[in-house]
Formats: C-alpha cells, sequence, structure tokens
C-alpha cells in the first residue's frame, strides 16, 4: 500500500489475551503483517478459531482502518466470497482497535509461490479470477468499491472451503454511493490510493475511481496470477513510470500484456471492454464471467475443476491411458513418473520463458537484449555442463528449452520488426555450443526436436513472410 505506512503491529506473543464483552481471544501466532497492522491467529474461549485483525491507534489517523472493514464486512453480511464478521472494539488504554472475523486459508501470492513455476495453471488462475470478480460485483452492489485489489488481497477458504475465494482488506475501501444508492459526483481530483502494481490508470492519474478501476485492478490480478513473467511493469516501482507501461500496453505494445499467454485474443476483449467504461458506468458482470468461461473451454480446461492446491502432489495433470491406469492399479510408480515427468517439462519451459520475457520486455536497445539472453543461456549451460551427470530424460527437455528459447526469440524480433541477422547468427552460435558442451549430436537434435514435430511447418503457417522466412531457414543452418 502506498498511502501512509506506519504505526502499525500491536505486536503480540503468542499466548495474548485480547478480552471483549463477547469472547475472550487468545493469540496463537502471527499471520501476517500489512501497512497498518497486523493479523493474529486466535483461539477463543468457546474452542473456535478467528483472524484477529489489530491497528494501533494513530493521532494523525482519525478514523481508523478498520472502521471501514467493520462496515463493509457488517453490510455485506454472510457472502461466499466474504469472511464472516465476529467482534471488534478498542482498546483505548492499550491504544488499538481490533477486527475479529472468520478465519480463511492462504493468499493467492502464498499459493502462487508454492508452484513451481510460480503462478497457477491457465484453468485455475481463469476459475480463481472469476471468483475473485464474483466478490468484486458482490461489494459493488453494496455500494463500495475496493480501491486495493491484488492477489495479495485474496485468499482460499480452509477444509471443506478450499475451493471458494475469499475477499479480503478493505482498509481503503469507499463508499461510491449515496443513501439514495445514487452514485456520488466524482470529485475533481484525488490522491493515489492502493497499490502501484494493481493501480487503474484513473488512479494514477489521480481521476475519482469508479466500479470499473476495480475491474483494471481486477484485470492485472488476472495476468498477474498467470504469466509467467509477471505484468510487464513488474520490475518498476516508480508511479510514473509504471503508468507509462500501462499507458503503452494498451498501444503499441499491447502484445507484451500477454507474453507466453494462449487465448490472448479473447483476453483482450476483456480489457477492451473494461477500459470503454466510465466513472459512473454499470459493469456488464456476466460479459466478462462468460468470457472466462469460453477462454477456458477453447483451452481445454474446465472453469469449476478443481484448483491447483486442491490437487495433490502425486495426483496426475493428465487422465492415464487404460494400460497406464492398470499398472497404477498394480501398484507400480508409473503415475509418480509422469508426473514428475510433465512438472519437469513444465518447469524447464517456464524456467526459460520467464528469461525470455524479461528479456523481450526489458527497455533497453535490441543488441543489449539479445547479450542478455545469450548471457543467460550460457548460465544454464554451465550450470548443466558442470553437474555430474544430467539424466537422458532432462538433457532432452533442456535441449527442447533451447531450441524453443531460439524459436521464441526469432518470433518476438519478427514481431518487434527488428531483425538483425547477426544476433540470430550468435544466438545460434550460442545454442550450438551448449549442445556440444553437453556432447549432444546437433544435427540429431534438429531432426528430432525441429522436423519430427513439424515445429517449422506450424511456425511457418503463423509467421512465415519476409523477413522470417529467411532467418528460420538461417537459424535452421546454423543450428
Ligand atoms: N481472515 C483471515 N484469515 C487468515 N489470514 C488472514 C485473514 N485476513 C488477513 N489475513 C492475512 O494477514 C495478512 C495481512 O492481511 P491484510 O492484507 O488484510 O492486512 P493489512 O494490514 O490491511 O495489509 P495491507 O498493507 O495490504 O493493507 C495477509 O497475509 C493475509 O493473508
Amino acid at each position: 500500500m502506498v498511502e501512509e505506512e506506519e504505526g502499525n503491529v500491536a505486536g503480540f506473543k503468542p499466548g495474548h489475551e485480547i478480552v471483549s464483552q463477547k469472547a475472550t481471544y487468545t493469540v496463537v501466532r502471527l499471520l501476517g503483517e500489512g501497512g497498518f497492522g497486523a493479523v493474529y491467529l486466535c483461539k477463543t474461549n468457546n474452542g473456535t478459531q478467528c483472524a484477529m485483525k489489530v491497528e494501533k491507534k494513530v493521532e494523525k489517523r482519525k478514523i481508523p482502518k478498520l472502521e471501514m472493514e467493520n462496515e463493509v464486512l457488517k453490510s455485506v453480511g454472510n457472502l461466499k466470497h466474504f469472511t464472516k464478521f465476529v467482534d471488534c472494539g478498542k482498546r483505548e488504554k492499550e491504544g488499538f482497535f481490533f477486527l475479529a472475523m472468520e478465519l480463511v486459508g492462504k493468499s493467492l501470492v502464498d499459493l502462487k509461490a508454492e508452484r513451481t513455476e510460480k503462478v497457477f495453471s491457465f484453468g485455475t488462475g481463469l476459475g480463481v479470477a472469476s471468483q475473485c470478480l464474483e466478490a468484486v460485483e458482490e461489494l459493488h452492489k453494496h455500494g463500495f468499491i475496493h480501491r486495493d485489489l491484488k492477489p495479495a488481497n485474496y485468499a482460499c477458504g480452509l477444509d471443506d472451503n478450499k475451493h471458494t475465494i475469499y475477499i479480503l482488506d478493505f482498509g481503503i475501501a469507499r463508499k461510491y454511493t449515496n443513501a439514495k444508492k445514487e452514485i456520488k459526483t466524482p470529485r475533481e481530483t484525488v490522491g493515489f490510493k492502493g497499490t502501484i502494481r494493481f493501480a487503474s490508470l484513473s488512479c494514477h492519474r489521480n481521476i475519482e475511481m469508479g466500479p470499473k478501476d476495480d475491474c483494471e485492478s481486477w484485470f492485472y490480478l488476472l495476468l498477474d496470477l498467470i504469466l509467467v513473467g509477471g505484468l510487464p511493469w513488474k520490475l518498476l516501482d516508480e508511479k510514473n513510470e509504471v503508468l507509462l507501461v500501462k499507458e503503452e500496453c494498451r498501444k503499441e505494445k499491447r502484445h507484451t500484456l500477454y507474453t507466453g499467454l494462449k487465448h490472448t485474443v479473447e483476453l483482450n476483449k476483456i480489457l477492451v471492454y473494461i477500459d470503454s467504461q466510465a466513472y459512473q458506468d454499470r459493469i456488464d458482470y456476466q460479459f466478462i464471467y462468460k468470457s472466462l468461461e469460453e477462454i477456458c473451454v477453447l483451452a481445454g480446461h474446465d472453469i469449476d475443476a478443481p484448483y491447483d492446491w486442491e490437487i495433490s502432489k502425486n495426483s496426475l495433470k493428465v487422465k492415464p491411458s487404460p494400460e497406464e491406469e492398470k499398472t497404477q492399479k498394480n501398484g507400480s510408480t508409473i503415475e509418480g513418473d509422469m508426473c514428475r515427468e510433465i512438472e519437469g517439462k513444465k518447469t524447464s519451459r517456464y524456467e526459460f520463458y520467464g528469461i525470455l520475457q524479461s528479456f523481450m520486455t526489458t527497455n533497453v536497445e535490441q543488441s543489449q537484449k539479445m547479450n542478455y539472453l545469450m548471457d543467460q543461456i550460457k548460465t544454464k549451460r554451465d550450470a548443466k555442463a558442470h553437474s555430474a551427470q544430467v539424466p537422458p530424460k532432462n538433457l532432452n527437455l533442456f535441449v527442447e528449452m533451447l531450441l524453443w528459447g531460439v524459436e521464441e526469440s526469432i518470433r518476438h524480433c519478427w514481431n518487434e520488426q527488428k531483425l538483425v541477422d547477426f544476433n540470430v547468427r550468435n544466438l545460434c552460435d550460442s545454442v550450438t555450443d551448449v549442445l556440444e558442451a553437453l556432447d549432444i549430436d546437433v544435427d540429431d537434435v534438429k531432426y528430432k526436436f525441429l522436423f519430427s514435430r513439424n515445429r517449422i511447418e506450424d511456425k511457418k503457417k503463423k509467421f512465415l513472410q519476409e523477413p522470417i522466412q529467411n532467418t528460420l531457414a538461417f537459424a535452421i543452418e546454423n543450428l
């Protein structure tokens, strides 16, 4: 949160008791800290557990942030995506306010961090994002806008509610409707509120925010859940620089918003819709849910399928063939092997994709980008070449990853219309170096990975125009 960040944690130790008229809460442990306070796991004297948010009293903050949180939780009531209100109060002498609410599970940031590739699978990302929007829709219906939507402010439920997403942290929410449920007249200018990475364009420009701004932040959140390299402005923290990149992503650099994603045309339609909305507009949430569902279908996923964290580590992510099913029943470890292979393949690709993505979005000259990419490849090569023994399976994946990296780089250069043969040659040299260091027959690789899979044919269909045609031919010759 960018606003004043002070006067935070109450610093309670496990065993500390907070007594209210309703119950006595004993601190079990700290769950997390935010800009304005801390959240503790507490047990109550009736044997239940809850989360207690504590905010230290600060003189210059006339209205505690917890007051808005309280107001929101109480006015929405017991809705699917909201934690149930338990208790609230203030401790004048000790100088803090507290809000006790239903305990939920890990935040989307934590759940993402547990994944090897640090993002959710496409299906989970879209399913989760759909629930995140449902929560926002409810909030809007009750006349509030959140103004700080981000993965850290959503969490999954516990036990039977692992498939439910909860919205958290209403500290800077705002009532955008008046008592007559009319939309308030927008103020001339407003201060920045929220988190730079997820802030809407209007927020950056100090324009009054409405429901559509939450939707814009929600869209960045959606991308953040599934983009391997993160949002294009991920490495920037200066407000105006981030605004500049967000603006560019609406124009000539739109493709950089979706690097590595499938069904980008359909995804982009959602952003186009959100961008077309004004402060006072009623959002057509159904259009967005439907679009997400359609994208899921196109990608071969079921939007309601179990999420990544619901699937146990040993469970297969692909349906086994009848033969494999039989072997599994006979007690073989084929399931584990397949899983490891699938995971491994994804990891190598994702890892490399992350490098490529930062390479593509780094704001430097093309040649510098190429050098950066080559350095990364060499580092990988050194790491692999020096490892005692590379198992053949991993070796194949590694090689595939490299070749795929070459294809992607060429495609990117072509997209940017900045193709330099010299750079491609250097890139191919690097890859050849890597292959040689690993004692791999370049020709063997070429046929195995490039031709047998019709990769080049596929690329041809999509990208074969001058000058990519020459360059691809050149790249293949040089491999
Ligand atoms: N009901 C809850 N159950 C379990 N964990 C929670 C709950 N509410 C918040 N948390 C966790 O506590 C941490 C801090 O929460 P939260 O973001 O609400 O605090 P904050 O002080 O408002 O933070 P911010 O700086 O984003 O405003 C987060 O890790 C969050 O996942």
